[in-house]
């Protein structure tokens, strides 16, 4: 039996007080639905042109999604995932499940996290706001420690950001900088640690070359998917390892350069970026050359919130017991960004986040339907947490319930590309037929943390099972006539590998094909995007979607 847990409502919390301005008017045209809704989300399943052996989603058994394309051509749109569409700085910057989430569950496009952080870092806005001005004291008086994705992926963080964080800070007064950094592999080449390692200690000898009175090192890091980059708790170890390795200067591999500690663990790329063991660097005698001490300002610079809610609690956090902390020191810390706007988690941020107010759960419980939502750990936040705005709970949980099926730990996802699939299927499915519920949301993982392996054939199996689990959950829903849509984020699982320009496979010097372990940004229709499918739903429910929000997909005759 797999272990399945039902979000836990806290107990002390009132729901919230939705007055009546949030409950929606009745369709004109379409009426009220009496029988249950699924909307079914394969996250990171997309469309490519190139129907290729290298296309997952092409070369995989997945008889019910092609069905439904081959089916009801009328009924499958091809809608934006990626850039402006969802609120992203450009339309170069691919799709990710937080925006993608965002904007299913929001029905608006809002300016996400990276077009904030770049505005206050453009303007020089973030120097005046309260969250620097809160840490400023300790920034320069102690040492300024700076954890987060070093990478140009703009999914989590991007390096242009971390550069003017330091400039700034430097103009500021700040003389002594210690960065903690992960590497990535997931939203950029999997084995570029080595060049942005080399490209940081670049930059950090010409900064100090030019400021002569400061001191900046980068002081310890690791692969992002063992280190630090946890989320929704499905694996507290990884935090563990990123605080011991950050904060108390403790890891497996210690050496006093960072580029030649990356170097080495990275020897003959038989590791993905992503994986790459914690480590640590020290001084001649083999001390830590930045862990936090007591009265350091620390700042977390990813602008994704969930990674970063579980580091964010271990540093902030006095009443903390999800690992031994062994030591925790009194420091100033800020978020780039507050990433959990129930939790106020951390309490001080340098940019304000994107307040994503009016999402479609706060109208639909205010209208009485009952909702409920299921993923595995990897992504059970996206329906709930990013699907609500980034909100932690529930908005009334007498109206809302919410599942968790627990992902495998530890493992890279290639190695159980089958994931959870059946599981929350099985789960979901029950709630179909349950009679208790009429909106009933889920996620499936697969075609997405497969895709982020790499790994094709693995990719294939994973888009086979996902296809499997939306083939038990549309029997369930046909047997008790209900309606359907099924969605995806954004894409990843369509192209696994790194193209050329005329669109040919990238080969390494082997002869290899060259994995693509990133999400994608296939084009699509010029219009639509996946803030339209939330008025979609809201229709087939049978009520008027706010005027506000982007249009349906849908017309009723
Ligand atoms: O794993 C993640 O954090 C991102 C990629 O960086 O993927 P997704 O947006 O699909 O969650
Ligand atoms: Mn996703
Ligand atoms: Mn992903």
């Amino acid at each position: 039996m797999t272990e399945a847990v039902e979000v836990p409502s806290p107990p002390d919390e009132l729901p919230v007080d939705l007055g009546r301005s949030h409950e929606l008017k009745p369709h004109p045209k379409i009426p009220r639905a009496t029988k249950p809704l699924l909307i079914c989300v394969l996250d990171g399943f997309g469309e490519s042109k190139y129907q290729d052996e290298y296309n997952a989603v092409h070369m995989a058994k997945m008889p019910t999604m092609n069905g439904l394309r081959a089916g009801a051509p009328d009924r499958w749109r091809l809608i934006k995932a990626h850039g402006t569409a969802v609120g992203l700085p450009s339309d170069a910057d691919m799709g990710n499940s937080e925006v993608g989430h965002n904007a299913l569950g929001a029905g608006q496009i809002v300016d996400q996290g990276a077009k904030c952080v770049d505005r206050a870092l453009r303007t020089g806005e973030v120097w005046t706001l309260p969250g620097w001005k809160a840490i400023e004291g300790a920034a320069v008086s102690g040492t300024l420690h700076l954890i987060g994705l070093l990478s140009d992926g703009g999914v989590h963080s991007r390096y242009d950001q971390l550069q003017h964080i330091v400039n700034g800070a430097i103009e500021h007064g700040v003389r002594r900088i210690r960065f903690h950094v992960l590497s990535d592999g997931r939203d950029v080449d999997e084995n570029s640690a080595v060049a942005w390692v080399a490209r940081l200690q670049k930059d950090v000898d010409a900064w100090n070359a030019e400021h002569k009175d400061c001191d900046l090192r980068i002081a310890s890091g690791g692969g992002r998917m063992k280190t630090t980059m946890d989320r929704y708790e499905s694996d507290w170890n990884v935090v563990k390892n990123g605080y011991y390795a950050h904060v108390l200067g403790e890891a497996p591999h210690t050496g006093t350069s960072a580029l030649e500690l990356v170097r080495a663990l990275k020897k003959d790329n038989e590791v993905s970026d992503q994986y790459v063991d914690p480590w640590v660097v020290v001084d001649d005698a083999g001390a830590p050359v930045g862990a936090v001490q007591d009265g350091d300002a620390v700042v977390t610079f990813n602008f994704r919130a969930d990674r970063m809610v579980e580091i964010a609690k271990a540093l902030e956090y006095k009443d903390f017991d999800a690992f031994d902390r062994k030591r925790w020191p009194r420091i100033e810390y800020a978020g780039i960004m507050q990433y959990d706007g129930e939790l106020k988690l951390p309490k001080t941020f340098l940019v304000p986040p994107p307040v994503i107010e009016n999402a479609s759960e706060q109208y639909l419980v205010a209208s009485g339907v009952r909702i409920f939502a299921c993923s595995e750990s990897q992504k059970i936040g996206h329906v709930t947490f990013f699907w609500n705005g980034n909100r932690s709970g529930y908005l009334d949980p007498k109206l809302e319930t919410f599942v968790e099926v627990k992902s495998d730990q530890n493992i890279s996802f290639d190695q159980k590309p089958k994931m959870k699939a059946h599981q929350i299927a099985e789960r979901v499915k029950e709630a179909i037929l349950s009679g208790k519920y009429d909106v009933i949301r889920c996620n499936f993982p697969n075609p997405d943390m497969v895709g982020h392996t790499g790994k094709l054939q693995a990719c294939i199996a994973g888009c086979t099972a996902a296809d499997e689990g939306v083939t038990i959950l549309l029997d369930a829903i046909k047997e008790v006539g209900g309606m359907y849509l099924v969605t995806a984020d954004h894409g990843n699982a369509e192209d696994m590998v790194q193209r050329n320009k005329d669109g040919s496979p990238k080969m390494d010097a082997n002869g290899k094909p060259m994995e693509l372990t990133s999400h994608t940004l296939n084009p699509d229709l010029p219009k639509a995007g996946l803030a339209n499918v939330t008025a979609t739903y809201m229709n087939m429910l049978g009520f008027s979607a706010p005027d506000f929000y982007e249009p349906s997909l849908i017309e009723a005759e």
